[in-house]
């Protein structure tokens, strides 16, 4: 497939691929296997892998293939849409990276801007276009979380992407009314892809395409449902993301901001309290993981504040 060519549309409900770790620090890969299929069974829109939560940071290169090659794998032999993140703050690894994703024919392949030195916008523009020369025909999805090295604003960001075709989607924290405002003006026509506990606002703002999601982390079937449920009744999404919010303010958030644990932590206890798939609480060294005791004590709480998520 050619970039200029129509490509179908990317949304909704994206389940991250998390990353078992054993004692050791390897990757458990049978266990990676189960967690796959399990995903593929709840039926979510999507799986991604490598994306902060998948700890792409954190991984070799012969680990990065081994990864996409069973996710590609399993996922074309289901026919679930899968997006591979070839992130990596070094650009000459990341295009290395989008070089061997485009191999493996996902439906987009996600980049972040070279972390170091932060790019001016013309800079950005030349790595994106060689990014997409790499990734041959595969659309790019560019992924600005709030701790890059550079955050741009949806204006900056409408004037990067005006330039490079082949970024069809964003994967960036959302705001306030204003930013909803200023997205809409300026990024119209991207895919845009916001925190999964700010989805029905971002819908409803007419503003997301979808989500990269920590919600799918805690219940990748629950959240797809609550995705399908903001066409068919908008106010009930928006007052189930009102209850997840309270539940991530109060349970999973002082993780972060009372102890320092790293947001790939928190997705992880957040699968591990939903307790669908092997996944577990590990991180690799030298990140610390929450105590897999608190996955157990926030079970119950989980299914009753959000029982929607636990059908
Ligand atoms: C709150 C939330 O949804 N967090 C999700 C984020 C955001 O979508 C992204 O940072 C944009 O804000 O993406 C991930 O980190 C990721 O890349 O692995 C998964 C994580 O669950």
């Amino acid at each position: 497939m050619n970039a200029k060519t129509p490509h179908p549309a990317i949304g909704g409900n994206w389940a991250s691929l998390l990353l078992p770790i054993a004692a050791d620090d390897s990757i458990e890969f049978d266990k990676l296997a189960e967690e796959i299929d399990t995903l593929i069974d709840a039926g979510v829109d999507g799986i991604y892998s490598n994306g902060t939560a998948g700890e792409f940071h954190n991984q070799t290169e012969e680990e990065f293939d081994r990864i996409q090659e069973m996710l590609a794998g399993r996922c074309k032999a289901s026919s679930t849409p899968y997006v591979i993140g070839a992130c990596q703050p070094d650009p000459s690894i990341m295009f290395n990276r989008v070089r061997r994703a485009a191999a493996l024919d996902p439906r987009a392949i996600q980049v972040i801007l070279p972390d170091w030195w932060p790019l001016t916008n013309a800079e950005a523009i030349d790595f994106l276009n060689r990014a997409a020369d790499a990734a041959d025909g595969i659309p790019l999805i560019l992924y600005n979380p709030p701790h890059a090295k550079r955050v741009l604003s949806p204006r900056e960001l409408g004037a990067v992407c005006a330039a490079t075709p082949d970024v069809i989607g964003i994967k960036l924290a959302d705001g306030d009314g204003l930013w909803y405002a200023e997205a809409r003006q300026y990024l119209a026509g991207l895919s845009l892809f916001v925190p999964g506990h700010h989805l029905a606002t971002g819908i409803k703002e007419g503003v997301a395409a979808g989500s990269f999601s920590n919600v799918a982390c805690l219940s990748p079937r629950g959240a797809q449902t609550w995705t399908a449920s903001m066409r068919s009744d908008i106010a009930a999404a928006l007052d189930l993301e009102r209850r997840i919010c309270t539940f991530m303010d109060a349970h999973i958030l002082p993780f972060r901001q009372e102890f320092g644990y790293s947001n790939a932590a928190l997705d992880k206890v957040l699968s591990a309290i939903g307790n669908w798939g092997p996944v577990g609480t590990r991180l690799r060294f030298p990140y610390r993981s929450i105590d897999p005791a608190e996955a157990v004590r926030l079970r119950p709480i989980a299914r009753t504040e959000l029982p929607d998520l636990f059908p």
